[in-house]
């Protein structure tokens, strides 16, 4: 959005012409005389935004005219129609003068805004005067908006204007587009922005609005979602199309009717597209539609220069970069981003065929691989050496289980009121219910980003999804004579739920530990956290049952049926008031079967001798979070070490499972050590899992396993509301 310049500071002050004398302006504008403050404040609004001064001072000029010197019409929404007209007029230049246009306009910052166009024409009667006159190799696209569908979204339609395509593409009726250039500065200066486009190249988006009306049904989820096409943006294949094929006129003036090809483009849908283009190598894209879903495709163009690219072979490319994530699980890197992730995929990509040319000897002429399409992305058929990987983050409804349904993130910043409180790396929405007023809402601050993995394909994600863990008849894969069964006994069943005997045997862990083994440490880190001069006897910890998902050395991919945990929050929880004091709860929103994975218990995985320090430190302060000891497997080590004993504590960091209260018998929820990245037992996840079948809106609550009696415990034990027949 355009910040906001002070036309109306200068009205109060009665700075402003009379129209009069505005008309005698107007028709006199030029570099040389005085300009008065309308035209310094528009002329401002404009360069500030990257438009040269000179054709901003022509267009203004004309402007006025147009609107008989009406300048409420061209200050409102900040210059909009100003804006809109200059790049109007530019791309309709004659194509001699189009090269100063074209180096002008590449000087200026080359970020792109999204402008929500319902919203202002909503407002005024602004008309832009470029709709019907969008030059033929301009193309706008609706921001993409994070949100959920089950509200309205902020702007229901946005455009974004790119740069001129050196190829022509077709023309986008687009309601009330509007189009600026911002400098990064002022992007991000800019709150009321929707920026999701960061471009220091040409790129083009495609927009296909006339396919607007929503329909459902599953048969829709087999279509690819997309309508995106990248430009190419060398100037050498301004005869191809950005697969590097040519492009016949046939196929040209089809594009131009219709942006989106037929088998990209999802029947009721309308995508809203953007495209981040960083370097030459690689292009980003991103699309959504008003069904929910969202694309991000990744096109690796240098595979285009070189004649002899092979394709790799897709699976071992996805798992470079989840191997490099696992990694890096335990402690997120702050400087992750999914952009990186990609950029690296790309870079994978092609250092694997590298390695394969080099393999397969100098001069080999690699055979024609049939093309291997990633499931269900949108590969384009035609594209012998670029592939498409698709994440989605998409509302699919399954027919078998209404629990998976995934919507979209919703930023706090979104609908101006906090309805999702979880942080974006959780793939679905937690709304918070119970006040109106963000003073009623927990810290969202201090949520961390949850250690959930991104997700490729999300589709194929979905906990019913039958996707059956590995291929057990052969691990190699064929690579060897033999073949190689995994006799391994996977914790789920094929819909993701944890197999009904793995459940009874954790469950039964928690309801009569004593029928259990326990392990007991000479020199106990718990006790010893309590009273470190005198550590108390060991009390004994349980053997706990791990659940041990596939990872990177597993060969197989994110989708696999084994990846459940990894794969993060699949239903659609709430935080919400409890009535019963207790402060705030998390419930579901929709039926959970048992065995249903809910969400990890992310914190700080912290030793018990950091832990203590923390207590000495905060022992001023009432602290509401409990430590969770990683004590399952405390057994197998003898003489656990203080440094060697950890915990984690959520109580700076933390997901939505710290809104889990607790429940003394009958909770809902059971923990399950879960080893995801590492056979280390140390390092475990803990995972929340259904212990029973869950209703919709039914309080998720967990035993804490708190001793009320422990008075030595640090942490004081809170009076406990749950109800339960065993409080
Ligand atoms: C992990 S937090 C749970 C979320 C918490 N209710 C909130 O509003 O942020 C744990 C704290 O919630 C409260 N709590 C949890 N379970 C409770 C229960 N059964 N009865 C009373 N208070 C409970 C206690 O104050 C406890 O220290």
């Amino acid at each position: 959005m355009l910040n906001k310049l002070p036309t109306a500071d200068l009205k109060k002050t009665g700075k402003l012409c009379s129209k009069h004398c505005r008309q005698d302006f107007s028709d006199n504008i030029s570099t040389t005389m005085v300009p008065n403050q309308n035209e310094v404040d528009a002329i401002r609004a404009m360069t500030e935004i990257g438009l040269p001064d000179k054709a901003v001072r022509t267009r203004l000029k004309e402007l006025l005219k147009m609107y008989a010197d009406d300048w409420s019409h061209i200050e409102r929404e900040n210059y909009r129609a100003l804006a809109d007209y200059i790049f109007e007029c530019e791309e309709h230049k004659e194509p001699d003068t189009n090269k100063v246009k074209e180096s002008s306009f590449r000087a200026a910052p080359q970020l792109q805004l999204i402008h929500d166009v319902e919203a202002s024409s909503s407002e005024g009667e602004v008309k832009p005067l470029s709709c019907k006159r969008r030059a033929q190799n301009e193309v706008f696209t609706p921001q993409l908006h994070l949100r959920d569908k089950r509200k309205e979204p902020v702007s229901k339609k946005s455009c974004l204007r790119v740069e001129k395509s050196e190829h022509p593409q077709p023309e986008v009726k687009c309601k009330k587009p509007i189009s600026c250039q911002f400098s990064r500065k002022q992007i991000l200066d800019s709150k009321r922005s929707s920026v999701i486009c960061l471009s220091n190249q040409k790129s083009n988006v495609h927009l296909d609005p006339k396919s607007k009306e929503l329909t459902s049904g599953h048969a829709q989820l087999e279509v690819p979602i997309s309508g995106i096409q990248p430009i190419d943006s060398s100037p050498v294949r301004n005869e191809e199309n950005w697969l590097g094929h040519k492009v016949h006129s046939d196929s040209k003036k089809k594009n131009e009717g219709d942006c989106a090809t037929d088998h990209q483009r999802r029947p009721g849908s309308t995508m809203e597209n953007a495209s981040i283009r960083e370097s030459s190598s690689s292009d980003l894209e991103i699309a959504s539609s008003e069904l929910g879903e969202v694309k991000v495709s990744l096109h690796c163009n240098d595979a285009l220069e070189r004649p002899d690219f092979s394709r790799p072979d897709l699976d071992a490319i996805l798992r470079m970069p989840e191997e490099k994530c696992l990694k890096s699980y335990k402690i997120m890197d702050p400087n992750f981003s999914i952009k990186k992730l990609m950029k690296d995929l790309c870079h994978y990509y092609l250092n694997a065929e590298t390695k394969t040319q080099k393999n397969k000897g100098k001069g080999l002429v690699n055979a024609v691989q049939p093309p291997v399409p990633l499931k269900n992305s949108s590969v384009n058929p035609e594209a012998n050496h670029v592939h498409d990987l698709t994440i989605l983050e998409s509302s699919v409804k399954s027919s078998l289980n209404s629990r998976t349904q995934i919507p979209r993130l919703l930023s706090r910043d979104g609908l101006g009121f906090p309805s999702n409180i979880v942080h974006p790396a959780e793939k679905v929405l937690v709304k918070t219910k119970g006040g109106n007023d963000d003073k009623d809402i927990p810290e969202c601050s201090q949520l961390s980003k949850s250690r959930s993995l991104v997700v490729f394909n999300q589709r194929e994600c979905n906990l019913d999804g039958t996707r059956p863990p590995h291929n057990v008849a052969d691990i190699s894969k064929g690579a060897e004579r033999v073949k190689i069964p995994l006799a391994s006994e996977f914790a789920y069943i094929l819909e993701g739920l944890v197999k009904e005997k793995f459940l009874d045997e954790c469950i039964s862990l928690y309801q009569n530990p004593q029928k259990h083994t326990h392990i007991y440490c000479k020199d106990c880190p718990n006790e010893r956290s309590k009273n470190e001069d005198l550590p108390g006897k060991c009390k004994g910890h349980l053997m706990r049952k791990f659940i041990k998902e596939c990872w990177s050395k597993c060969g197989c991919d994110i989708q696999c049926g084994n990846r459940v945990v990894q794969r993060g929050i699949t239903c659609n929880l709430e935080v919400f008031l409890t009535g019963e004091g207790k402060g705030w709860g998390i419930r579901s929103l929709e039926n959970l079967p048992r065995g249903a994975f809910v969400c990890e218990y992310v914190g700080e995985i912290v030793t018990n001798t950091e832990l203590y320090e923390r207590n000495l430190r905060n022992s001023g302060n009432k602290r509401h979070t409990y430590p969770v000891t990683l004590d399952a497997d405390w057994g197998s080590e003898a003489g656990l070490k203080d440094e060697k004993a950890l915990c984690l504590d959520a109580t700076v960091y933390g997901n939505v499972a710290r809104f889990i209260n607790h429940r003394c018998s009958d909770a809902t929820l059971i923990d399950i050590p879960v080893e995801i990245e590492t056979p280390d037992h140390h390092y475990y996840h803990i995972a929340f899992f259904t212990s029973r079948n869950v209703e919709a809106l039914e309080e998720l609550t967990w035993d804490y396993g708190i001793d009320f009696q422990d008075h030595a415990h640090p942490i004081e034990a809170f009076q406990c509301l749950c109800g339960s027949k065993g409080c």
